[in-house]
């Protein structure tokens, strides 16, 4: 059993590499996408190439364990390799790890970022998180863990995940690439040029909200104010997978809320400067204390 789970944690953490390596090889690209003399010189490219072969290596190992089991499970491999019996010109592996790659890839440090940015604001506004913990503790059963229906139920843990989408948007700056030439702006967008749109600066404009720099999740309490946010993206383009993400990120932030009591390490606010992408420069750090709730269900 201790080897069986040596095994898992190894290959947990060959995984987290592996997507860790590629997030941070993505983000905004590389200054030689823009400016192509840089590739005679820099390593990027060669480098990007070697990552894509190790990912397309992990990516196949999960299409081929599965297209082996016998009995076929509940995953989204599965699903999409049943597709492949009876449309295997459109379901090709190809397609199958293209569409895995970016449910892992896009999906997956976009929510824990958010979470951690979530957390870091949470530990400078003790007042915020006990409001949202007797929110929690006042519309759910005492003995019972927060589910996906009742996550749905809780506006005051909306409005902080608004304001975390406002202040630090996990994809800052979308490309896009002008598919014929156009004026944006005022300026003159030549075809096939990649423009950015500064998602984390439209978001801090004082001409859409008051003092834009602060911590504030009750400007959200105001009807029709998230409409003003474009984290997950507009358009045809936006991000598909925005239903999850927000679900996902008020199960879990809930759930944080709901189980453990969080403090800051010492008096000293928590630093909640962003490094590069979005990265907050001094990683998450804080006290955490089980509540009774997690006693109880341990223990039932
Ligand atoms: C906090 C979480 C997330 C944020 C902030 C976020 C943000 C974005 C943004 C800004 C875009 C680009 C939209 C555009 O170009 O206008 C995007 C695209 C995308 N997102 Fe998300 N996302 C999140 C979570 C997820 C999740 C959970 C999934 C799937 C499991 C996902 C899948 C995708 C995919 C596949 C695209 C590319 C869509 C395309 O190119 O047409 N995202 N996301």
């Amino acid at each position: 059993m201790k080897r069986v789970r040596q095994l898992i944690d190894e290959a947990a953490k060959r995984v987290r590499k592996l997507i860790d390596e590629a997030v941070s090889s993505a983000g905004v690209g590389h200054a030689s996408d823009h400016v192509p003399l840089l590739r005679w010189v820099a390593s990027y490219e060669k480098r990007v190439k070697k990552l894509a072969v190790r990912v397309d290596e992990f990516l196949q190992g999960l299409v081929d364990e599965k297209r082996a089991q016998r009995e076929k499970g509940n995953t989204m491999i599965d699903h999409l390799l049943s597709l492949q019996e009876t449309q295997p010109d459109y379901y090709t592996d190809v397609t199958i790890k293209g569409l895995i790659a970016d449910t892992i890839f896009a999906g997956n440090v976009t929510v824990t970022r958010t979470l951690e940015w979530a957390m870091l604001n949470l530990l400078n506004h003790p007042k915020v998180l006990k409001k949202a913990k007797i929110e929690i503790d006042t519309k759910i059963e005492l003995d019972q863990l927060i589910d996906e229906p009742d996550a749905t139920n809780l506006p005051y843990l909306q409005c902080v995940i608004s304001e975390i989408f406002r202040l630090s948007p996990a994809a800052p700056l979308p490309p896009r690439r002008a598919t014929y030439d156009c004026l944006v702006g005022g300026y003159n967008i030549q075809r096939g040029t990649t423009v950015f749109a500064n998602v984390w600066a439209i978001h801090r404009d004082p001409n859409i909200g008051e003092e834009p720099e602060k911590f504030k999740q009750e400007r959200f309490e105001k009807k029709g104010e998230d409409k003003k946010l474009i984290t997950l993206g507009m358009g045809r383009r936006a991000c598909p997978g925005s239903g999850l993400a927000q679900r996902v990120l008020r199960l879990a932030l809930g759930s944080m809320i709901q189980c453990s009591e969080w403090e800051r390490i010492g008096e000293e606010y928590v630093d909640t400067t962003e490094a590069t992408t979005m990265l907050p420069t001094t990683p998450l750090l804080a006290m955490c204390r089980a509540r009774p709730i997690v006693h109880k269900i341990l223990s039932a």
